[in-house]
Parts: structure tokens; sequence; C-alpha cells
């Protein structure tokens, strides 16, 4: 009895060290400014959930976008437009944001944040399925980093587009590929379509001869995350 409370004691001191730990990184090196402080509010206030990217992560995306020179990037699943500021900010002048979404309702949303941030003139919106128009980007290929975030069970499909729609050193990120390890081991939900598309995507990710890739437990509290992988042969 006594032992399960100080087990539970150093636990409780563990996960406050670590939300700690990562308000600190937050403050030091991802702080929110008003565009993506402004971005969020507007989801908030027109009811749309709370499920964008963290601060630590939009920094991630930026940090990987610059490694990769970026001028060109793909984003699928864009809901307000947060993870997207994030990513137009770490072009160069002349840099393009393409994003897909699938809900109308969303587009100007996404429109209104992307030119309260500062990044309108970098960044469109393209709204349908994303599984009908990708096919129309391969003019505008290749991309520099693909970000995916959309609907988990075809994520295989968008790593087959993003794949062809890349270069040898071009990056591709998902989100969600950890989801408290049920996307890299299975589970009882492994029936479920969206788990069975994060566990494919992870199995293909690791294992396909184009890739060096790598889950990482980036959101707080470290139990869901980015796949990354660099594209590192030619497609
Ligand atoms: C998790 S949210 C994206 C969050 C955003 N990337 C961020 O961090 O700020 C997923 C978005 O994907 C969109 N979506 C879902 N299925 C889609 C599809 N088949 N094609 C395009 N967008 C889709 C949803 O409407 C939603 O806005």
């Amino acid at each position: 009895m006594t032992n399960d409370r100080v087990d539970l004691t150093a636990s409780q001191q563990r996960v406050q060290t670590q939300n700690d730990i990562e308000t600190a990184i937050t403050e030091i090196f991802a702080p929110e400014d008003e565009g993506l402080r402004n971005a969020l509010a507007t989801a908030k206030a027109a009811g749309l959930p709370a499920i964008q990217i963290s601060p630590i992560q939009g920094k991630l995306l930026q940090l990987l976008a610059r490694a990769a020179n970026a001028k060109k990037i793909l984003e699928i699943g864009s809901l307000a437009g947060y993870s997207g500021i994030w990513l137009a900010r770490a072009l160069p002048e002349g840099g393009r944001l393409i994003s897909l979404e699938i809900d109308p309702k969303h587009a100007m949303i996404i429109r209104n944040s992307f030119a309260n941030a500062g990044v309108g003139d970098r960044t469109e919106v393209r709204v349908g399925k994303a599984l009908d128009l990708l096919p129309h980007l391969t003019n505008e290929a290749p991309f520099d980093l693909v970000f995916i975030d959309a609907d988990k069970s075809p994520y295989p499909h968008y790593l087959d587009w993003a794949i062809q729609l890349s270069r040898p050193g071009s990056i591709i990120v998902a989100d969600n590929c950890i989801r408290g390890g049920k996307a890299l081991r299975g589970s009882d939900d492994e029936q479920e379509e969206s788990t069975a598309g994060l566990l494919e995507y992870n199995r293909r990710a690791s294992s396909d001869p184009r890739l060096t890739s790598l889950a990482l437990a980036v959101d707080s509290g470290h139990t869901d995350g980015f796949t990354i992988s660099v594209v590192s042969s030619p497609v």
C-alpha cells in the first residue's frame, strides 16, 4: 500500500517534470505569435475541434522544411491552418505551400488565418478529397516536404502519393503515427480501419528501400507523434 502510494507519487512527479520540460521547450524554442494564436482562437470560435499539432511539432516541421531547403510544401489535412502557418513560415520568398482540405467550411477560415499570419501570398488551399486532388499535383511536383495529417485509413495511399510527388532528399512527415503504441504493434483495434491504415503506413515507411524513416513520440504526453521519412533514392 505504502509502496503503491510512493510509486504513484513518483510517476506523478515524472509527468509533472515532463510537462515542465515541454512548457520550457515551447517557451524557449517554439513560442506562438499572434498569427498562430489568432488561428487557434478563430478555429475555437468556429467550433472546430482542437486536434492541431503542438507548437513543438510545428517547430519541428519548420526545422525539417529548412533542412530540406524547401521551396514547395504539400500539406494533406489543414483543419484551420495552424500547421500550415508553421510550414509556410519556413518557406523562402517565392516559396509555395499547397494545403488540401476536404471541408469547404474550413477553407475560408484557413485562408483568413493564413492572411492574418502574413503568409497569404505563399499559400493555396485546395478543397476536396485528398485522393481526388493528389493526381492533379503531378505537374507541380516535386515537393520538398509533404505533411500528412488527414483521415487515417488512406495513410498508405498518401505515402504512395507523397513518394511519387517527391525528389531524393524530400522529407515526408505523417502525424498520429504512434497512437499509444497501437499504430506500431497493433492491438484489438487492428480491425478498426484507421489503426490498420496507420500500422500499414509504419510498416511501409520502415521497410521501403527508397525511404529512411523513424517514428518519434513528439506530442504532449509522448503517446503520439510523427513518422518522419527522407526519400533517399530516386523515386
Ligand atoms: C487533424 S486535422 C489537421 C490538423 C492540421 N494539420 C493542424 O495540425 O493544424 C485533419 C483535417 O483533415 C481533413 N480531412 C479529413 N479527411 C480528408 C480527406 N480525405 N481529404 C482532405 N482532407 C481531409 C479534416 O477535415 C481535418 O480538417
